[in-house]
């Protein structure tokens, strides 16, 4: 699953890359800075003539200077690439969210899908960033370390591979710790789903007097998020004191060996400092190590997760090409089966409906018998089965969802307020729309003097799906939203919910007035609904076939 991450975030690697060598330079100037330092100092201490220091001093400038710029450059590049990948990432998964809205999106619960966009698409910045520059910096230093030890004493360079190897080997705990990920990742998706239902669902909890139960609900995944962090944090910390004391094990070990070679005569005097700080020093990449070997470890379940939400089948199959134009504002369904998944009961059953091009046709039936879901199916949110559906004489199946969507538009339960000023919303279908035209949409289904009678009129923001107004309000705003799209084909699905008998009878009035000349679909039991258009057909509780009244 890592490997998926890894090709989801390709186009970075060449330039993640170029910011690991560069990482390497900035380690190695440093490490090289800390043996030449340690050189200068000891034969300084054994006042040799000033010349045989120069090329030292010369040495510990340069480094220093370099030092600097490299670290610089490799944070620069890195971020630079990595956030470049996550942005890209992010609009990847976007895109994959967007053809599973409303049905196949409904599969991932609210709080995680939320982590899933944030946590799981961060897990790539994390493994670029974290895990692979760290590993090849720690990796780059530790060769080259070892192998200048060993050039100068072969025994200390097998003191030191061991020493590093060892350390490597003492992140695997924290790699290990890492990989239950899964039962931490829930345990944070459960959390972050009792807590968006805190917020969502406050004034529900409070009238139902469910709120203290609600808390402790989520205090209880919380703590229980929590514990599994902890352990976590336990093991990378384990793994860091393991490092470090490896690190000075090493360096004392490495240090004995060359005053042992030093008294023998096998090594210049000046050389075990510089053999034990280089020593010293070759840890200081593998410090990084535990908490990337944890992240490295957590990666591949949030990989697996994203892959969810990358792999998860649409409930509508699109046509491998453009299809053909709807010609036209008829619709023609015919013996039409439809369901929400495979296996589960048919939502709708062998129904037959013709709506004739620009009348009005009211669709009722007992609840549950599938009027949504028609309306569902002519949107192209979800594929029927069996059956045809054909718009101005085009199977529905052979048009894409989008194409569809410009022919047949309206308000259906699906249908949200954004969290945005009132004009926002409206120009969300119609965005060349002038004054005038919502002026005259908030007329038709009587917001406007509401509307400006507002503090801030036209600006005012409306809250999360319109928590700033009442039910019928918001219904209202969505109905004239559908009448600004402006559609040839328009589908109402319950308009005067919410809405009062002698406002619902006005709104509908005036609605259908607007819209003479469109094709209409009519979903309600309102008797004016009724009242107002060319045919009414009705669903049968037990039956699928629409009865003419
Ligand atoms: N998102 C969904 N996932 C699974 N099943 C669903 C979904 N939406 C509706 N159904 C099921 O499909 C069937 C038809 O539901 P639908 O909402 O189309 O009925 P309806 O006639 O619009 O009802 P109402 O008048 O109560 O809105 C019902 O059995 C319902 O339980």
């Amino acid at each position: 699953m890592t490997g998926r991450l890894l090709r989801l975030a390709a186009p970075a690697l060449p330039r993640v890359c170029a910011a690991a060598a560069v990482a390497v330079g900035a380690e190695l100037a440093s490490i090289g800075l800390t043996a030449t330092a340690a050189w200068l100092i000891s034969r300084a201490a054994q006042q040799p003539p000033i010349a045989a220091l120069g090329l030292a001093i010369v040495g510990v400038r340069a480094l220093a200077l370099v030092r600097g710029p490299l670290r610089y450059a490799d944070r620069l590049l890195g971020h630079d690439a990595v956030l470049a990948a996550v942005a890209d990432l992010r609009a990847r998964v976007f895109a994959a969210l967007v053809p599973l809205a409303p049905h196949g999106s409904s599969v991932f619960r609210g709080g995680d899908l939320l982590t899933r966009f944030v946590d799981d698409v961060d897990a790539v910045h994390d493994l670029l960033l974290r895990c692979l520059v760290p590993a090849a910096a720690a990796a780059a230093v530790g060769t080259a370390a070892t192998a200048a030890t060993a050039a100068v004493l072969p025994a200390a360079g097998a003191v030191l591979a061991a020493g590093l190897l060892a350390a490597a080997a003492a992140c695997a705990p924290s790699a290990l710790a890492g990989r239950r990920g899964p039962r931490r990742a829930a345990a944070r998706g459960a959390f972050a789903d009792a807590a968006a239902d805190l917020v969502r669902g406050a004034a529900d909890l409070e009238v139902l007097g469910a709120a203290d139960a609600a808390v402790r609900r989520a205090e209880r995944a919380e703590r229980e998020a929590t514990r599994l962090e902890l352990r976590a944090d336990r093991a990378a910390g384990a793994a860091s004191a393991a490092v470090l004391l490896l690190q000075g094990l090493t360096a004392v070990a490495v240090a004995g060996l060359a005053l042992r070679a030093r008294q023998d005569g096998g090594l210049d005097p000046v050389l075990p400092a510089v053999l034990a700080v280089t020593a010293l020093a070759a840890f200081e990449p593998a410090a990084a190590l535990p908490a990337a070997a944890r992240r490295f470890g957590e990666l591949s379940e949030g990989a697996a997760r994203l892959a969810a939400v990358l792999d998860a089948p649409a409930p509508v199959t699109e046509p491998p090409g453009p299809g053909p134009e709807p010609l036209g504002s008829g619709v023609e369904v015919r013996g039409l089966r439809a369901r929400y998944g495979p296996g589960r009961p048919w939502a709708l059953d062998g129904l037959d409906l013709r709506l004739e091009p620009g009348t009005t046709t009211a669709l009722a039936g007992a609840s549950g018998s599938g009027k949504s879901t028609l309306v569902d199916v002519l949107l192209r949110f979800l594929d029927y089965e069996d059956g045809s559906v054909r718009l101005g004489g085009a199977e529905l199946r052979g048009v894409p969802g989008d194409r569809v969507r410009r022919t047949v538009a309206g308000l259906t339960r699906h249908d949200r307020l954004l969290h945005s000023s009132v004009r926002d919303n409206l120009l969300l279908a119609r965005p060349e729309a002038g004054a005038g035209e919502l002026r005259r949409a908030a007329a038709r289904v009587r917001l406007l003097a509401w509307i400006e009678a507002l503090p801030q009129g036209w600006d005012t923001v409306l809250g999360e799906d319109g928590a700033a107004m009442s039910g019928g309000q918001r219904r209202r705003l969505l109905l004239a939203r559908a009448l600004l799209a402006d559609p040839q084909v328009l589908v109402l699905d319950e308009p005067t919910e919410g809405l009062d008998a002698a406002t619902a009878e006005e709104v509908l009035g005036d609605v259908l007035g607007a819209a003479r000349g469109r094709t209409v679909l009519l979903v309600s039991h309102h008797p004016a609904a009724l009242a107002a258009a060319d045919k009414v057909a009705v669903i049968t509780e037990g039956g699928v076939r629409p009865a003419e009244v």
